[in-house]
């Protein structure tokens, strides 16, 4: 039987493409030895399968399976998600002895490859329902009997919650009670948004975190940021901000460089990386692989109803308030909806809210990483030194989506500053 093992992830649309961008970077960041495996489904487009192939080791096309558990999803209000039993198919990639599924909304933040210690089926307790593990992270064996035991026991019993973690949670029904070996800490799957509820035990336990699961209807790549807003003070004051921070952290890891060149030796995949380098004028391979990332990003701008999101669309007349259009787009409540605003309005910080503000076209400019100001100093004195004008000249930026990915927004400057706020 074959040692190799592998982290698995899952896109079924350009936009989780993006996500597993993110997952597949940050595992390489922080220099797993496992290979990195994508399972995408046809509909997946070029460009999409290219950009992943940069960062993954194989790209392997499945079919989608949809649980059309219309009542449920219904129910749960995420009619989506009947998608995600498209994920149960993990388990034919026997090639490998064990992998890790990790869900396209999660982030890593440090080297994790001792969860390949765990055993089939080691999850973490899902926020909502601790007696039942969360399927956004688990350890699994691939084979296929039980790829077949799986399937049949979804088509007999559904799903309770008519996605994935429904069919598991009852088909490994013993998870809460059997084996305690199996239950992975909280740490490898840290709800981003359930630290609201748990500020305390964040702030004891956050800085522990290791994998960061954005769970829920609103994913990072519905929103860019605002890099200026959550400026230095908001790490150092507000312990309000932090899923803001993870969000900056996720932007950050999206435009970061490839840590490691993926060698493209056995690659099987039906489309060309030559294809789109010829089609290009600059063929280096940094080039290419921050255009390809890019390309999508740009793509999902154009074909997402989200990408119209942004200040102009919530300002500019219309027979709905902004709120109201805001409302309707991202199903939040309105007083979450009104901190956003007031976000995005002033400038200043939210009461509870993640900063949002809008993707835009120049955010993917490539910015020289000398020019950036990097100094947390430079940022307090450029915050307290703003004017009137200066603010509304920095909204003007900041409507126009300038975020320094590449200088004071980049991942390590991110990810240092979400450290000393919870040291
Ligand atoms: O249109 C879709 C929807 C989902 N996915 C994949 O399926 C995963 C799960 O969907 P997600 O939107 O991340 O669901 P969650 O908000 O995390 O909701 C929960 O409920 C889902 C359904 O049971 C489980 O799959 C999740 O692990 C669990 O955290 C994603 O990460 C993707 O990998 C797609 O590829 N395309
Ligand atoms: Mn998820």
């Amino acid at each position: 039987m074959t040692e190799a093992q592998a982290f698995v992830t899952l896109a079924t649309t350009d936009a989780y493409c993006m996500g597993c961008i993110v997952v597949g970077k940050s595992l390489r960041r922080h220099g797993t030895s496992k290979k990195l495996v994508v399972m995408v489904s046809p509909n997946v487009s070029r460009v999409g399968r290219l950009a992943l192939d940069d960062v993954f080791d194989e790209v392997v096309v499945v079919d989608v399976l949809d649980s059309r558990d219309k009542a449920h999803l219904t129910w749960l209000g995420r009619p989506e998600l009947g998608v995600t039993f498209t994920k149960l198919h993990c388990w034919t990639l026997t090639h490998f002895s064990k992998c890790v599924f990790l869900d396209a909304d999660t982030l890593v933040l440090c080297n994790v490859d001792e969860l390949f210690e765990y055993e089939e089926l080691s999850a973490a307790p899902d926020p909502g329902w601790p007696d039942c593990f969360n399927s956004g992270v688990f350890v699994f064996r691939p084979s296929l009997n039980t790829h077949t035991q799986i399937l049949e026991h979804a088509a007999q019993h559904g799903s309770f919650d008519g996605g994935d973690q429904g069919v598991l949670n009852t088909f490994f029904s013993d998870w809460a009670v059997k084996d305690i070996r199996k239950h992975l800490p909280f740490v490898y799957n840290l709800t981003a948004s359930a630290v609201y509820t748990h500020l305390p035990a964040f702030q004891q336990y956050g800085h522990h975190a290791k994998i960061v699961h954005f769970l829920g209807g609103i994913k990072p790549w519905h929103h860019s940021y605002n890099p200026q807003a959550a400026s230095e003070s908001s790490f150092r004051d507000s312990s309000k901000n932090f899923a803001a921070q993870f969000m900056h952290l996720w932007w950050a890891e999206y435009y970061s460089q490839n840590q490691q060149q993926v060698k493209k030796d056995d690659k099987k995949e039906d489309y060309s990386v030559q294809q789109l380098e010829s089609s290009q004028t600059h063929p280096t391979p940094t080039q290419s692989q921050m255009s390809r990332t890019e390309a999508l990003h740009r793509e999902m701008r154009l074909a997402s109803p989200l990408q119209d999101l942004t200040l102009d669309s919530l300002t500019i007349s219309s027979s709905k308030t902004s709120e109201e259009m805001l409302s309707d787009r991202l199903s939040c409540p309105s007083r979450e909806i009104k901190n956003i605003l007031f976000e995005v309005l002033s400038g200043g910080e939210t009461e509870e809210t993640p900063i949002v503000s809008p993707p835009s076209e120049q955010e993917t400019e490539h910015k020289d990483p000398e020019t950036a100001d990097d100094s947390a100093a430079g940022i307090g004195k450029a915050i307290a030194a703003e004017t009137e004008e200066e603010d509304s000249e920095r909204r003007r930026m900041w409507e126009q989506g300038h975020v320094d990915y590449m200088g004071k927004d980049s991942f390590d400057n991110i990810k240092r500053k979400l450290d000393l706020f919870l040291e």
